[in-house]
């Protein structure tokens, strides 16, 4: 039968990438998505300014919207002080098998929590189910019509404190128009706009930074 292209990513990693080496991980799906076949995976331009943005955060705790094959998981993994943690929502099964065994090549499951479902139905539990007060840094990366209903569901929830930090990936392509319109026009955000290009494309994209004033 057939295989998936997640499927083919991972085979790509357990090939090309040194168990235990997450930089090698993250290498490996950047080559692959380069040489063989286009995933909507960060990437490596954008994950530059992700990568900048968790150093400078240093999160404690980190919440991540749309696993996919676990690219970003993994780098921002890597990122994390001692005793940080990650807990990434994806929604397709199926994904989640693949980013479970990315992860696990990367050796990072310690720090990477995976959670399987719809963000609208974990995001009220993750208090409770998980022991988390609030997050240091949330990446958006889920569904773009989802990133809106979705910060207003985690600020309900007391998921955010002063100083907590929003990123949220493709904003321009394909675009989060009614997230952006709520995120630069809130007197309880400070946004700033980081002009990128689509993973592994000469189209614009880029990542919206905002801090959570509380
Ligand atoms: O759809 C994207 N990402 C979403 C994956 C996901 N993985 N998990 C979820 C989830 C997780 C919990 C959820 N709860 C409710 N919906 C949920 C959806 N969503 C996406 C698409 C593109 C893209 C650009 C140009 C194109 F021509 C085609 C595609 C680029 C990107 O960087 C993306 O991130
Ligand atoms: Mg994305």
């Amino acid at each position: 039968t057939q295989s998936t292209r997640p499927q083919r990513l991972l085979a790509a990693v357990q090939k090309n990438a040194t168990r235990g080496d997450p930089r090698s991980v993250v290498l490996a799906i950047d080559q692959f998505c380069r040489q063989k076949e286009w995933a909507m995976n960060v990437g490596d331009e954008k994950g530059c300014i992700l990568d900048s943005v968790v150093s400078e955060v240093n999160p404690g705790a980190v919440l991540e919207l749309g696993t996919y094959c676990g690219y970003s998981a993994v780098r921002i993994a890597c990122l994390l002080p001692p005793h940080g943690k990650i807990i990434t929502l994806e929604f397709n099964p199926d994904n989640a098998a693949i980013a479970r065994q990315v992860i696990a090549w990367a050796g990072l499951e310690e720090k990477i929590q995976l959670v399987v479902g719809a963000s609208g139905d974990w995001i009220p539990k993750i208090k409770e189910q998980f022991g988390v007060k609030t997050f240091d840094l949330v990446f958006l990366d889920h569904w773009k019509d989802r990133y809106l209903p979705d910060t207003k569901l985690m600020e309900e929830c007391g998921l955010l404190r002063e100083g907590s930090i929003l990123l949220a990936d493709n904003v321009i392509c394909p675009g989060t128009p009614d997230y952006l319109e709520y995120i630069r026009n809130s007197p309880r955000y400070k946004s700033q706009y980081f002009k990128s290009h689509l993973e592994y494309t000469k189209v614009e994209d880029g990542l919206e930074k905002s801090v959570f004033l509380g």
